[in-house]
């Protein structure tokens, strides 16, 4: 990746509360930087949380990652709805909305983009109001005041940790954890 101006700058988030949780993470942040004029930069901690939306499902594994990237963020979409499906992820009518799932993939933050299309809605529409991703979404977000202006929002959530079924479950060294992904 060579020209800057088109590389994007992108922050992810993952969930899973289905099979082996945190191997899928895994799995699926090693297919992201295995991707053409991709890497991932870095990797939150992960998060044991409890379910929202739909309550009767196991506990998720969540987490954030940043992301540096030359797709549109349509391709990107549709770059991890395939990976989503390749890593049996069941859509349709047997899939629960909000519920339990072997990866989910969503794109919270791309660049400054706003968009408002029911494909595609960035930032992502439920963001804010989601301990599980504010929370790990701050600790990563390098200068957060210079993306959005929702330091406050986001600080406030970090504070609840805990508080809103939002636990530290397992700390990453992300050099690490990037020294791995590169072998
Ligand atoms: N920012 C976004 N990131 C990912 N998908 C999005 C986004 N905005 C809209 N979508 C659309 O949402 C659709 C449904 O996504 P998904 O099945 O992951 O929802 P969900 O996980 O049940 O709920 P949630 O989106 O609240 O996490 C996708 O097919 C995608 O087209
Ligand atoms: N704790 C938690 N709850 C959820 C999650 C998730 O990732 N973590 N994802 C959902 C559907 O996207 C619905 N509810």
């Amino acid at each position: 990746m060579t020209d800057a101006s088109s590389v994007h700058q992108v922050y992810i988030a993952l969930g899973s509360n289905m099979g082996e949780r945190e191997r899928q993470l895994m799995e699926a942040i090693h297919s992201i930087h295995q991707w053409e004029n991709t890497n991932v930069i870095r990797i939150s901690d992960i998060y044991e949380t409890d379910p929202v939306g739909y309550m009767d499902q196991p506990q998720f594994l969540n987490m954030v990652i940043y992301v540096q990237t030359e797709m549109s963020p349509l391709v990107l979409l549709h770059r991890l709805l395939q990976l989503e499906l390749q890593m049996g992820r069941e859509r349709g009518e047997q899939s629960e909305r909000f519920g339990p799932r072997t990866i989910d993939l969503d794109i919270l933050l791309y660049d400054n983009v706003i968009t408002d299309e029911q494909q595609l809605t960035l930032p992502h529409p439920r963001m804010m109001e989601r301990a599980f991703v504010l929370i790990p979404l701050y600790a990563i977000m390098a200068h957060p005041h210079e993306l959005y202006q929702q330091v406050s929002v986001l600080t406030a959530a970090a504070q609840r940790s805990g508080k809103e079924g939002v636990k530290l479950w397992k700390t990453t060294n992300w050099h690490k954890e990037l020294e791995l992904l590169e072998n």
